[in-house]
């Protein structure tokens, strides 16, 4: 059995003018036990929507979601109870309570009761790193700090599945990084997780495997090293030292586009095709250009491409 598994989910809504919005369209997808799954897209790609039903906020139009084998739809209170939702930026907390008083609040309305619900709400803080600030209002915490209480938040019924929805947009690089190392941990001590993010590097840090999105469709998902190898994306090349000549003669090679030279002689090439920065490498090396480094596409690459790509299908 999945942690999470996703058949067919589709949702439509009615948009602003009457005319249909289909925020999800046909998606299936499937998180086993333990994994750190990316659900990668851009804007409106259909990452809350999904986040929303898995987390019994929304029904579905057609289409099912299982969470640990449970109906997010027929059995919606025994999902609620296995399943945290993290969210980022300012949804879904009062600025003007403290993080205790946020937990137990939210505690209390997820069915914890009295001193139970005490209890867990200082060992999520003290856990967490949220004890010496506690009783400050939230609406004084850095965003890091509010990120932490996101993540308390959802961890309070102990749920064995997290879906969390951008949980490190807006955080500077310093925090986000930290906020990474709690997700390392929960994933260590078992954790599901499904991140929604579009964030390439986050995913390629986190994820085990990743699925983009976008347009509610699922267009490519495996491990983000598959993703890296599977297609033709460009290679970067960049080189010293190089002649306005030289960097000339390398831009007529077809797949190859130049930026540069700088005053300096530095260029960047964006090279397509392994015939290509074959041909690449030999005009510079014969050049006596030895100032050469050439990098794999990333993910971000990768993704920026099959966007693209399905942006001329359409
Ligand atoms: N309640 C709603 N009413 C109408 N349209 C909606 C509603 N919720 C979402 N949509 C539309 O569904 C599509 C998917 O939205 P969704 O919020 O799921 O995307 P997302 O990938 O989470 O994007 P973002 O990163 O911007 O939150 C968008 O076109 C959005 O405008």
């Amino acid at each position: 059995m999945s942690a999470v598994h996703v058949e067919d989910l589709s949702r439509r809504f009615r948009g602003r003018k009457g005319q249909e919005v289909t925020a999800l369209d046909a998606v299936s997808l499937r998180v086993e036990e333990g994994e750190v799954v990316g659900l990668l897209g851009p804007n409106g790609a259909g990452k809350t929507t999904l986040s929303r039903i898995l987390t019994t906020l929304l029904l579905p139009t057609s289409g099912s979601a299982r969470v640990e084998g449970l109906d997010v739809v027929r059995e919606a209170t025994a999902v609620r109870e296995r399943i945290g939702l993290v969210l980022g930026g300012e949804r879904g907390l009062y600025g003007r309570l403290t993080a205790r008083q946020n937990l137990r609040y939210w505690g209390a309305m997820q069915g914890l009761t009295g001193s139970h619900c005490r209890t867990r709400a200082d060992e999520l803080l003290e856990r967490l790193g949220l004890a010496a600030r506690a009783d400050d209002r939230v609406e004084t915490y850095s965003r890091g700090m509010v990120q932490r209480v996101h993540l308390a938040r959802a961890l309070l019924r102990n749920p064995r599945v997290l879906i969390m929805d951008e949980p490190t947009s807006g955080m500077d690089p310093h925090a986000a990084q930290g906020f990474r190392g709690l997700v390392e941990e929960l994933r260590d001590g078992g954790s599901t997780v499904l991140l929604a993010t579009h964030d390439m590097q986050e995913a390629q840090l986190l994820c085990s495997r990743v699925t983009l999105i976008d347009h509610g469709r699922i267009l490519r998902e495996g491990a983000p090293k598959d993703l890296l190898t599977g297609l033709d994306s460009p290679r970067t090349v960049t080189a010293g030292g190089v002649s306005a000549v030289v960097a000339g003669a390398v831009a007529g090679i077809p797949g190859v586009a130049v930026e540069g030279p700088t005053p300096e002689g530095l260029v960047t090439l964006r090279v397509t095709g392994d015939d290509a920065v074959s041909e690449v490498l030999r005009i510079l090396t014969a050049a006596g250009v030895h100032e050469l480094s050439v990098a794999a596409p990333t993910l971000a690459e990768v993704y920026r491409s099959i966007i693209e790509d399905r942006e001329f299908a359409l």
